[in-house]
């Protein structure tokens, strides 16, 4: 038996728990040294070479959820090779439901200053046995334009997705950000796939979303950075289950400038989870969302001593206990908005999770 087949029928047979944490990036994984989770003052006192890196929750209401690691170059060695699980799919809210609170959203727009709000709905995966996690990680990293992340949440709980969203990243003082807000499902015949990525680069409801995200993003970090920019104009990118319109934002940190940590809490929640203006559609998510949101759309990544780091928007993620996974998807409403798409839009969302996890999406069409 080689390694690599041990370590999977050992995983196989229950024996090996997965990490606290661990993230894949661009052939780099970022893995957990400790079992005991820290707080976030514990990156004051970090040493050469470790981090802290975990998930900060949606709301404040959660603690922040870290431990500490380091990263490593080794490429990762865990089988891709999942059991062929059976499932059981629920939405919550329902679909008619999904539908019911984006029309309210879009009512309330004509009659206050609501401008946007991104609201979200979740989908329960229960599969006939223990999912298995880093074999899921290692599916979820097969996509090159996302990040891979496995954070613990509590003694049963993991948060585990793939996001293709940077909020921010810093080096030294080079800062960056990659904002994503307008998106469109891909499709699977490539000239209709092209014809997808076009319509969505014209979109003027999808641009008037976007705009939103780098506003923020640009009038929050502007105080911190000596120089910052944004391109002209608006690009496609995608995942292998999404385009979306992205903007590359980088810049120049002030000398003492703010740690990537802190940078991440001035700028979260960003119009691309939350909505404009912040307050009022925090409101309309926590009124019309049936489940808390807890550590989706919030924030998972990493930081050193140093103030270096990165970190995401936790979405395309699920949170996975045993046998039963809690996927999360969110579309973001403006007026212009056809409750019909969104749905269409948060059903896609599901699907790089879905892919992941071995579940064919076109075989329950109903989600
Ligand atoms: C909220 C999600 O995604 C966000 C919302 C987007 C949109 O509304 O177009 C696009 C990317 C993300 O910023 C999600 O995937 O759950």
């Amino acid at each position: 038996m080689t390694h690599h087949d041990q370590d999977f029928a050992q995983r196989r047979a229950g024996a090996a728990a997965p990490p606290p944490f661990e993230f894949r990036v661009k052939g780099r994984r970022l893995v957990s040294t400790d079992t005991q989770p820290v707080d976030l003052a514990t990156v004051n006192g970090l040493k050469t070479g470790e981090i802290i890196a975990g998930a900060l929750p949606f709301e404040d209401s959660h603690p922040a959820r870290l431990w500490r690691g380091m990263v490593q170059e080794k490429p990762d060695i865990t089988s891709p090779m999942l059991p062929d699980y059976r499932w059981i799919l629920r939405t919550e809210p329902e679909g008619t439901d999904y539908i019911r609170a984006v029309q309210q959203a879009v009512g309330q727009m004509q009659a206050s200053n609501l401008q946007k709000v991104v609201l979200a709905r979740t989908l329960l995966a229960r599969a006939d046995r223990n999912i298995d996690l880093p074999a899921l990680l290692t599916r979820l990293a097969a996509d090159e334009n996302a990040t891979a992340f496995l954070v613990q949440l509590s003694a049963q709980t993991w948060l585990v997705g793939a996001t293709p969203e940077l909020l921010v990243e810093t080096s030294g003082r080079t800062i960056r950000s990659f904002p994503l807000a307008g998106s469109l499902p891909r499709q699977a015949d490539a000239q209709a796939d092209r014809t997808a990525e076009k319509s969505l680069q014209a979109s003027v409801k999808d641009l008037h979303e976007h705009r939103f995200v780098v506003e923020h993003i640009m009038d929050t970090l502007a105080p911190h950075c000596t120089d910052l920019r944004a391109p002209d104009g608006t690009a496609t990118t995608s995942t292998r289950t999404m385009w979306h319109l992205g903007t590359r934002i980088a810049g120049v940190l002030k000398a003492d400038g703010p740690s990537s940590l802190e940078l991440a809490q001035l700028l979260h929640p960003t119009p691309a989870v939350c909505g404009v203006p912040r307050a009022a559609a925090m409101d309309v998510i926590r009124r019309s969302e049936p489940v808390r949101r807890d550590y989706y759309a919030g924030c998972v990544g990493w930081c050193d001593g140093r103030g270096d780091g990165a970190w995401h928007v936790s979405i395309r993620c699920a949170e996975v206990s045993g046998r039963d996974a809690r996927l999360y998807a969110g579309a973001g409403i403006v007026a212009q908005s056809d409750p019909q798409s969104e749905l269409v839009e948060t059903r896609a969302k599901f699907g790089a999770l879905l892919a992941a996890l071995g579940c064919e999406i076109t075989v329950h069409k109903d989600i």
